[in-house]
């Protein structure tokens, strides 16, 4: 007989309030938000600008505290950064004066707060290889694409064998071609670790590639209007999953309810 057991979610967020002070009273950013991450998923965020995305982000990560609510990664519930999660910002953040390997020594060295020794300079090594930059170790970041720059910022990411992944905007900064690109080289990696990971998006088309599961917000405050299941082929990155018809309704849904929001932003 086989046993149907659940597995636990990498990531609880319940009820999720956050309010800033206001000029002349305060500004409900985030209200009652929540969505759940199991492992080796990839559940996406999209919702109009403003709506407290980036928010909802630094407060997953632990960084600013809410009103109300909770957030629990594993069995933890999260008050401060933990170091069960890595972020990968738009921009790389990358240190200027640091060779790419050293740059991704950097996040352990935080972690351990003393020199490297040996094994983990070798792994920091290992997770430089593995996103494909074992050539460009010691070179700067302003040597590189911008496409190698995210790629340093995630195998920095990685190299902190984090339990969620959070990715703000990642390939936002990139030409077009290159984010279809990265999209498919990120999702054979998340494979290839079984990581859990939430993606802040302005992109219809990226929410749908990438992810399982959308959460769309509404504009300020935010709130969860739908979360939308996404029933695509798995390895999406290898078959032509952006010519189903079943991708087409996924997107036009996505708009559907993105775009009286987006509208009134824009008349605004
Ligand atoms: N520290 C702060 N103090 C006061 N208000 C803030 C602060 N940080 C953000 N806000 C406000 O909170 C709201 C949500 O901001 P946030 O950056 O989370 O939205 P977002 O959905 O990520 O936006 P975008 O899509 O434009 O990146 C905005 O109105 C912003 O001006």
């Amino acid at each position: 007989m086989s046993v149907n057991v659940k597995t636990q979610p990498v990531l609880q967020v319940s009820g999720i309030r956050k309010t800033y002070p206001g000029e002349a009273e305060p500004l409900v950013v985030l209200d009652d938000v929540s969505l759940t991450a199991y492992p080796g998923e990839l559940v996406s965020i999209i919702g109009p600008s403003g709506c407290g995305k980036t928010t909802l982000l630094r407060i997953i990560d632990g960084l600013i505290p809410h009103d109300g609510g909770q957030v629990k990664v594993l069995d933890q519930v999260v008050d401060e950064p933990p170091t069960s999660i890595a972020v990968v910002f738009q921009d790389g953040r990358l240190l200027p004066w640091r060779t790419v390997v050293q740059n991704v020594e950097f996040a352990l060295e935080l972690q351990v707060h003393r020199r490297l020794n040996k094994q983990e300079k070798e792994r920091a090594r290992e997770f430089v290889d593995a996103v494909g930059l074992g050539n460009f170790m010691k070179h700067y970041p302003h040597q590189l694409s911008g496409g190698m720059q995210q790629r340093v910022g995630v195998a920095r990411a990685l190299a902190r064998v984090p339990d969620l992944l959070l990715l703000d905007e990642p390939f936002g900064a990139l030409d077009a071609q290159t984010r279809l690109v990265m999209q498919d080289w990120f999702l054979s990696l998340q494979r290839r670790y079984s990581l859990a990971a939430v993606l802040v998006t302005h992109d219809i088309d990226e929410a749908v590639y990438m992810s399982k599961r959308c959460v769309v917000l509404t504009r300020q405050p935010g709130r969860v209007k739908r979360v939308v299941e996404f029933e695509l082929p798995d390895a999406r990155d290898r078959q032509d999953v952006r010519s189903l018809p079943e991708f087409g309704h996924y997107r036009s849904q996505l708009w559907q309810l993105l775009r009286d929001d987006a509208i009134s932003d824009a008349e605004r």
